[in-house]
């Protein structure tokens, strides 16, 4: 598996914080920008990860912004991409388990480096629960169609 991750510049620095933490645990990270805190639009950061989502989706993507909702809005616009905002520990088990999210939008300005870490740690080692949650993904792929 490889996380495809990107940020505007109100993310870089937990972007970076978040590389270094995936590469220091082994697991394949590619980048898609920004480097730089100069100012750019968030959509086209999230279409990056998205559009690599969409081909190999066996990948996740992690999108970071000030909030984490203009990624998380633009993200969910792809089909097949199933984005959830996540600041507690919480939601970032359960948006596994019960949504299957293939990409996780983080806030910079509202959680710390710390927190962001332990989320993005808890939300890539948990395994979706299928069961029930399965039709609940269906009827969204199927309003997804239309
Ligand atoms: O999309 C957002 C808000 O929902 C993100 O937080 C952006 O990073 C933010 O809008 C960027 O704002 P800025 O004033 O241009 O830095």
């Amino acid at each position: 598996m490889t996380v495809y991750i990107a940020s505007d510049h109100g993310g870089v620095e937990h972007k970076e914080l978040i590389k270094a933490f995936l590469a220091e645990k082994g697991i394949a990270v590619e980048d898609l920008g920004v480097s730089t805190t100069d100012s750019v639009d968030y959509p086209d950061y999230a279409e990056k990860v998205c559009r690599k989502i969409q081909e190999s989706p066996e990948d996740r993507g992690i999108l970071v912004c000030g909030t984490g909702i203009g990624m998380s809005i633009a993200a969910n616009k792809f089909q097949g991409i199933r984005a959830a905002l996540v600041g507690d520990c919480f939601s970032a088990k359960a948006t596994r388990e019960h949504n299957d999210t293939n990409v996780l939008c983080l806030g910079q300005r509202v959680i710390g480096g710390g927190l962001a870490l332990m989320i993005v740690d808890i939300w890539l080692n948990t395994a979706f629960l299928d069961q029930r949650h399965q039709q609940r993904l269906d009827k969204i792929s199927e309003i997804e169609q239309h």
